[in-house]
């Protein structure tokens, strides 16, 4: 009888001693009895002779690249023009490709010109307030009274376009009674939108000063009778 141990010895020396055996044989030298047909894969990957007129041997890394990329494997970076599945060529595509966003380009150039009109004539509009001062208004007569100040109907001495009488109404605020009542970010607010805002039931603000220790804010005058 043997022990477990010992028939656990005997079989690894014989298996030591089989691995010691082995060889790997070169291919010159096998003797392997397979035909070369057995491994003929030129259904899959192209003829051996055919692209290979010089012979060389089907070890020769020339062979295995041009026979690996015949058919299968990974597609060429280039394709030829016509080879398009589409109809087009890939060049088509590149060139439709670069046409999109050439037309996203020029409406983005549009856009910017918009945008730069848009800014000069912001710049002219307050360039015109800069270049205006009360004192280019005359003063007609009090339209009404606020919780900051009176409301002055007046008219602008020159530059006035067709068909526009010039007459405006004329906030004056006391800039000391706005920061008494806390109400310089509300002033400041309402400013900014008066001046952006167009509607008609919104009186645009037009001018704005500031003078003697009050905010002048001029805007068209708005008849109640319409
Ligand atoms: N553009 C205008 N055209 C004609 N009248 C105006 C114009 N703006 C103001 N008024 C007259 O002046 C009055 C006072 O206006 P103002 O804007 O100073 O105060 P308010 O809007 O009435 O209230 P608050 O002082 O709380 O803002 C108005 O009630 C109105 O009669």
């Amino acid at each position: 009888m043997i022990s477990i141990p010992q028939k656990k010895k005997t079989l690894h020396s014989i298996l030591v001693g089989n691995l010691t055996n082995l060889s790997i044989i070169p291919p010159s030298t096998s003797t392997s009895t397979s035909s070369p047909e057995d491994f003929d894969f030129s259904e899959v990957f192209g003829p051996l002779t055919s692209q290979h007129p010089t012979s060389l041997s089907q070890d020769h890394p020339d062979t295995i690249h041009s026979r690996s990329h015949s058919f299968v494997g990974p597609s060429p970076r280039i394709t030829t023009p016509n080879s398009h599945p589409f109809g087009g060529t890939i060049f088509d595509v590149v060139e439709n490709g670069s046409q999109c966003s050439s037309d996203e380009e020029e409406e983005e150039e549009e856009e910017e010109e918009e945008k730069e009109e848009e800014k000069v004539k912001e710049e002219e509009d307050v360039e015109e307030k800069w270049k205006m001062g009360p004192m280019d208004f005359d003063i007609l007569r009090v339209i009404g009274q606020g919780a900051f100040g009176k409301v002055f109907q007046v008219r602008k001495k020159e530059n006035c376009n067709e068909g526009d009488d010039g007459v405006f109404a004329m906030k004056v605020m006391r800039k000391d009674t706005i920061i008494k009542k806390n109400h310089i970010d509300y002033m400041r607010a309402e400013r900014d939108i008066l001046t952006k805002v167009v509607h008609p039931f919104i009186v645009q603000l037009r001018y704005s000063f500031q003078l003697a220790g009050c905010q002048l804010q001029i805007g068209h005058e708005q008849s109640l009778s319409g």
